[in-house]
């Protein structure tokens, strides 16, 4: 069985923590990168007692670069060169060097001049027990194929030449992975996977800042394994990763995101290619939308809290039997506002301020989406409950909030609450449209592993919008009937409202709420009457949108009137207007939709325009 190997390169930090991350993660091997090893101030013994202390295998020393097919006198040295490397590798106590292709100008083509070099390398390595493998690089000079990679060691026919694949330089350039099939697996080497997202980039620049683990990106990386398993192969699968998110991120976190890729690929591939046999994931529980929104928030911001729900038509329908917690209830929308003194969401307050501490989400089944959760390392939470209350299974999420599972539309929670009358008749809001939660831009990936890996999220196509201060990403995440969408947003620009939010929040979190009405006009002016106060919208937007659109005037008087956006996509309309932002912290967002998935992006720039103008000036420097 395969073992579980990640790259140093993979990791941020000096190579001690990266090599701590990988084991605390559950790896059983690393890569080391030579450049790891040139920056540490321990010696290559040192690295490798470090190693062996943590559990990790070595399961190569890379990369060797500009070997094969050099004139002398460069041929020479780079076999007194290799000799050198061969010493540290012993002293490591690694056995495999990885040989690069040939990327120098001066190197010289030819097939058979590249195999004598490999043979005679090969004969080198094996005086000392060592082994060479050769991976083609997608910008190699002469050899930037795996094919030709492979006609090189077969030619070169020495036991310690074979070849290591990289599943970014096959799927990149989209070479065909049926021939890896008939490669004979005691020549493969070493297996390293990465994913990365379909860019138009040149493949050099694509390779070393945007590759990804399996699942974060859109190569057919699945397809690659299944080939390379069909070659019997049992060595190990390592993840190679150059990303600059993963550079600037948390070594644990990433290595936990690789790990989590790992047994996801494994998964999907419906057999374990890892040393301890997998047991089979649960499968993805149908998620049916959020059950409610939990906000944390201290007694005396609660009454302005539930002002604004009151504002926007919630009624309050329940006041829990034991705790200092209310409900708040419209459409199929449910609210929480705990202002209890202690416990989870008093933590959440303390450490984060007024906001959104939990979200529940319905899925048909909670416990098998726990189990499937656990297996996937996401953190448990069990909270103490009180008498006669129901313990609603979790997991941490997005900036230590809790992420429910609920059973049966959510029937199965509320019975720690005491009902409160009230009429449902004049209810305007639906449902909850969609959640968007601000994060550091080099959390993004994870988190989007996190929500595809242990729900049935799929990824819409990634979004840039203009705030006033730079740029922010946007990734939409929905299931198959849009009953649940995420919305994940990072910024690496510091004055965005986005990082802002982050700042000011003192961490990632729920920003906004989006919630959906059948009939958007009607619904604002009920909750203007009762005192509601929106987002104030330039009159120049409205002028395009009449420039654009051939609305009849009195929607166009309507939409300007009421501070209402507005976008079309093919036949279907949108329309969304916003709250201002409570407590500089987070506001909401009521939709229409009429045939539309979309999320409004062409006017996410006039929105943060405006709640740019409405927000505190910037107290914190420029640089
Ligand atoms: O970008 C590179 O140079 C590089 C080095 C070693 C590898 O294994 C690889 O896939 C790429
Ligand atoms: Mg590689």
């Amino acid at each position: 069985m395969s073992a579980r190997s990640i790259a140093t390169v993979s990791l941020s930090g000096s190579l001690d923590e990266k090599l701590r991350a990988a084991a605390s993660a559950g790896f059983d091997a690393v890569e080391i990168f030579e450049n790891d090893l040139l920056s540490f101030s321990g010696s290559p013994r040192d690295v490798g007692k470090l190693c062996r202390d943590l559990g990790l295998k070595i399961c190569a020393f890379q990369p060797f670069r500009d070997f094969e097919g050099m004139p002398e006198p460069q041929r020479a040295r780079n076999f007194a060169r290799a000799e050198r490397k061969f010493d540290l590798m012993q002293e490591l106590g690694t056995d495999l060097l990885l040989i690069c292709s040939n990327i120098s100008p001066s190197s010289l083509g030819g097939i058979d001049r590249a195999a004598a070099d490999f043979r005679e390398l090969g004969e080198r390595a094996a005086v000392r027990g060592l082994r060479v493998g050769f991976e083609a690089l997608a910008w190699g000079h002469h050899v930037n194929d795996y094919r030709d990679a492979w006609e090189i060691v077969r030619r070169a026919d020495h036991k310690s030449i074979g070849i290591i694949l990289d599943s970014f330089h096959a799927l990149a350039p989209a070479f065909p992975t049926g021939p890896i099939q008939s490669i004979p697996a005691d020549k493969i080497f070493l297996v390293q996977l990465a994913d990365a997202p379909k860019l138009g980039l040149d493949v050099l620049s694509w390779s070393r800042h945007f590759r990804c683990f399996p699942g974060q990106g859109d190569l057919p990386v699945a397809d690659f394994v299944k080939a390379v398993r069909t070659t019997g192969y049992t060595g190990p699968m390592s993840l190679e990763i150059f990303n600059d998110q993963f550079r600037a991120g948390s070594a644990v976190r990433t290595a936990t995101d690789g790990l989590r890729s790992l047994i996801l690929l494994e998964d999907q591939l419906a057999e374990g290619f890892v040393s301890t046999p997998a047991a089979k994931l649960q499968p993805k529980a149908h998620s049916r939308g959020v059950g409610f929104i939990e906000f944390a928030i201290s007694d005396a911001k609660a009454g302005d809290l539930a002002a604004l729900f009151q504002q926007l038509g919630f009624r309050r329908t329940g006041s829990h039997r034991s705790k200092d917690v209310e409900r708040w209830s419209q459409g199929k929308i449910e609210l929480v506002i705990n202002c209890e003194p202690d416990g989870f969401a008093h933590a959440h307050y303390v450490t984060h301020g007024p906001g959104v501490c939990a979200i529940a989400i319905d899925v048909d089944d909670a416990g098998k989406t726990m189990t499937r959760a656990e297996a996937l390392k996401a953190r448990t939470f069990y909270s103490p409950v009180g008498p006669g209350e129901l313990e609603i299974p979790a997991i941490r999420g997005v900036g230590g909030s809790l992420l429910y599972f609920l059973e049966q539309a959510g029937k199965n929670w509320d019975t720690d609450f005491e009902a409160l009358r009230s009429d449902p008749a004049k209810d305007r809001l639906d449902a909850v449209d969609h959640i968007s939660q601000s994060m550091p831009y080099d959390e993004m990936l994870s988190w989007l592993l996190f929500y595809t890996g242990i729900l049935d999220l799929m990824r819409l196509p990634q979004m840039e919008i203009a705030d006033p201060a730079g740029l922010v990403q946007s990734q939409a995440l929905t299931n198959d009937n849009q009953s649940l969408r995420v919305i994940l947003n990072g910024s690496s620009a510091t004055r965005t409202l986005s990082s802002r939010f982050i700042h000011e929040f003192f961490g990632s979190g729920v920003q906004h709420i989006a919630f959906s009405c059948a009939d958007i006009f009607a619904t604002v002016t009920d909750m203007r009457a009762r005192g509601a106060d929106f987002l104030k919208i330039p009159d120049n937007y409205y002028d395009d949108i009449e420039a654009k659109y051939d609305l009849d005037a009195a929607t166009m008087a309507a939409l300007r009137a009421n501070q209402i956006l507005y976008d079309r996509e093919g036949d279907g309309e949108f329309f969304q207007i916003y709250t201002h932002i409570f407590d500089e912290r987070f506001f909401f967002e009521i939709v229409q939709r009429r045939d539309y998935q979309g999320f409004g992006a062409a006017n996410a720039a006039i929105r943060l325009a405006a709640q740019t103008r409405e927000a505190r000036p910037l107290t914190i420097p420029r640089a």
